[in-house]
C-alpha cells in the first residue's frame, strides 16, 4: 500500500492510496476520507461509494463535497476506482475504445466472458477484497454502507441485494436500474456476461427486487433535466418493481438537475445523513 495523496480537509484528511490488487491483477486505486473522529484515533463506519462511466477514483472526492458531511456524521468514506486498469498496456488488461466499456466501466460485476474475466472482477474487489484491505489499514469498523451514481448507482444497488446483510444501507444518484433492458446496460452485459440473458438477471436490480433475500429500504435520487433519463435510467421500472415486491424506496425526482456531480453535491449530504442514521443503529 502506498499513500499517494494526503490533504487536510474539514477538520479530517481526504488521502488516494494504490495497492497491487490480488481480485483485479493490477494497481488499484481509492480515496479514503478520514473524518476528525478517525484521526483522533475512533474506530469509524464506512461509506463506500462507487463511482459512474469514465470515472476515477478522483471524480467523486474532488467534486461531490462529501467530506463536510462525512466530517460531521463522523464517516470514512472510500472511493475506489471503476475498473481495473493498465495504463502501460503491459499487464493484459482488456480494454475497448468507447467510453462505456472496458477501462472505466467495470459495471460492478465479475466477468465471465473473454477477453474480461482474467481482470475485470469489481464484484469481488468491492465487496471482498477492499473492505479487508480498509478494515485491517484504517480505524474502520465492519459497519458499511454503500452509495453510487449512474453505473455505480447500479453497482450500489445490485451489490447490496445479492449481498444481504453486509450493508447497513444503501443509497443511489441517478442509478441504471434495469441494464438488461437499456444500451449501456445491454453492451456491457452482452461483453461481460455473454449474449446469454439468463446470466443478466442476477445483475439487474429490478430484476433482483422481486425475490431480494432483505428489504433493505433504498433512497434514490433523480435529475428530471438529466440526458440519460428517458434511454439509460428510468426510475419509473425500479418505483414498479418495488412497490410489485413491497420493497421500500424513497425515490425523489428533482426538477432542474442533470446527470452531473452539480446534482450529486446538492443532495450528498442528505444521503450522508441517512447512512450515517443506519449505521448508528448497527452499532448499538
Ligand atoms: N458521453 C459521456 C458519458 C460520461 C458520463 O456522463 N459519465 C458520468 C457517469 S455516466 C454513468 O455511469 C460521470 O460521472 N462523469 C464524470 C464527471 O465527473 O462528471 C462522456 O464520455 O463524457
Amino acid at each position: 500500500m502506498e499513500r499517494i495523496e494526503h490533504h487536510a480537509s474539514l477538520g479530517g484528511r481526504q488521502e488516494v492510496w494504490q495497492h497491487a490488487s490480488t481480485t483485479l491483477g493490477c494497481p488499484m486505486r481509492f480515496g479514503v476520507y478520514l473524518p476528525p473522529a478517525a484521526l483522533r484515533g475512533e474506530r469509524c463506519p464506512v461509506l463506500y461509494w462507487l463511482s459512474g462511466l469514465t470515472c476515477t477514483e478522483q471524480n467523486f472526492i474532488t467534486k461531490a463535497g462529501v467530506q463536510q458531511h462525512a466530517a460531521q456524521h463522523g464517516l470514512i468514506v472510500i472511493a475506489p476506482d471503476t475498473s481495473p486498469r493498465d495504463p502501460d498496456g503491459t499487464l493484459g488488461v482488456a480494454n475497448d475504445p468507447a467510453y462505456d466499456l472496458g477501462q472505466g466501466a467495470g459495471f460492478y460485476l465479475d466477468a465471465t466472458q473473454s477477453p474480461w474475466a482474467a481482470h475485470f472482477r469489481m464484484e469481488s474487489y468491492v465487496v471482498q477484497e477492499l473492505p479487508a484491505l480498509v478494515e485491517t489499514h484504517f480505524p474502520a469498523t465492519a459497519q458499511r454502507s454503500l452509495s453510487g451514481h449512474s453505473m455505480g448507482g447500479h453497482g450500489a444497488l445490485t451489490l447490496a441485494m445479492r449481498h444481504p446483510g453486509r450493508y447497513a444501507s444503501v443509497s443511489a444518484f441517478s442509478p441504471i436500474v434495469a441494464p438488461s433492458q437499456v444500451p449501456w446496460g445491454q453492451k456491457a452485459f452482452a461483453a461481460y456476461l455473454g449474449e446469454d440473458r439468463s446470466a443478466w438477471a442476477a445483475h439487474d436490480a429490478v430484476a433482483l427486487i422481486a425475490h431480494a433475500a432483505e428489504r433493505l429500504p433504498l433512497l434514490v435520487d433523480q435529475g428530471e433535466a438529466d440526458d440519460f433519463l428517458a434511454t439509460q435510467l428510468r426510475p419509473e421500472l425500479l418505483q414498479a418493481a418495488c412497490a410489485a415486491a413491497g420493497h421500500p424506496l424513497t425515490l425523489r425526482l428533482h426538477p432542474g438537475y442533470d446527470h452531473s456531480y452539480y446534482f450529486i453535491a446538492s443532495f450528498i449530504g442528505e444521503h450522508v445523513a441517512w447512512h450515517a442514521q443506519a449505521l448508528r443503529a448497527r452499532l448499538l
